[in-house]
């Protein structure tokens, strides 16, 4: 059965860094609270880079059932979990150890595999599928949010421009050892996982983003691994930027409101 277009992107752009945080911490509580309310639970994928220090406007929040976050990583590097490299290192630094979700549900990548990319991949794809298949009896897992980031050249969590992985259409974690932003070996969620979930929002700020905001944007058939993020409805896309990242941008801007 053929999917309705994908609803365009809404991009809300803020005047500072402040002012993006603590809006983008009001629309995860958001999503957080129809989750919860809906089946119990808060299903989350997080990236490295910037990604975890713009949810700090969340860490002591009264609003925040940190109990109910299912926490997974949408790219993750296959190095040991206390190696600089790695973003659940960066994640646990950042914000799991200032908050109390149990550990359990924080799904970091097996590390006795780290010399098999392949059967780590294949692991990694087996938590998601405990996580969502039987709940939700669902071709490929419906996350309540992903959260990207967007690279300098318009690759986002491990998919590069021109990569092969970018035509990935079956499995849902995929694998690299090719990776042109080091380290080398990555894992990935695939497009298919991405572009199911209820709602993906990219967060993107400061001057050295704005050529690349403006191509992903307002060029999209270019085809640059962040402009092919197009969930399926209901699905949305957002753009949580700021207005240094988005000076050179067309695309119209929506007022951010719950
Ligand atoms: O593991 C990774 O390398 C990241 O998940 C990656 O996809 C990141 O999100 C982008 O490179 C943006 O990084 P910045 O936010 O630091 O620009």
């Amino acid at each position: 059965m053929a999917h309705p277009a994908p609803h365009p992107p809404i991009l809300y752009s803020f005047p500072d860094a402040g002012s993006l945080v603590s809006s983008l911490a009001s629309f995860i509580l958001k999503a957080q609270k129809e989750a919860v309310e809906k089946k119990g639970r808060f299903t989350v994928a997080l990236s490295g880079g910037s990604l975890p220090k713009m949810l700090s406007g969340l860490i002591g929040h009264p609003s925040v059932k940190w109990d109910k976050w299912h926490v997974f990583y949408a790219d993750e590097r296959v190095v040991p979990l206390d190696d600089p490299d790695s973003n659940h290192l960066l994640c646990t630094d950042t914000l799991f150890s200032k908050v109390a979700i149990p550990p359990e549900q924080i799904h970091a990548i097996d590390t006795s595999l780290l010399d098999d990319l392949e059967e780590l991949a294949d692991t990694y794809e087996k938590e998601l599928i405990r996580e969502f298949a039987q709940k939700d009896a669902a071709r490929f897992p419906v996350f309540d949010l992903i959260l990207l980031g967007m690279g300098p050249d318009g690759h986002t969590a491990s998919l590069f421009p021109g990569h092969a992985l970018l035509a990935e259409d079956d499995r849902w974690i995929a694998w690299l050892d090719d990776s042109p932003k080091p380290p080398p070996k990555r894992i990935t969620f695939t497009y298919p996982v991405i572009n199911h979930a209820l709602r993906v929002a990219f967060v993107a700020s400061g001057a050295g983003k704005v050529e690349m905001l403006r191509t992903v944007l307002d060029e999209p058939e270019k085809g640059l691994p962040s402009s092919r993020v197009k969930p399926v409805s209901p699905g949305q896309l957002y753009w949580f930027v700021d207005d240094a990242a988005s000076a050179a941008v067309q695309y119209s801007r929506t007022a951010f409101k719950l």
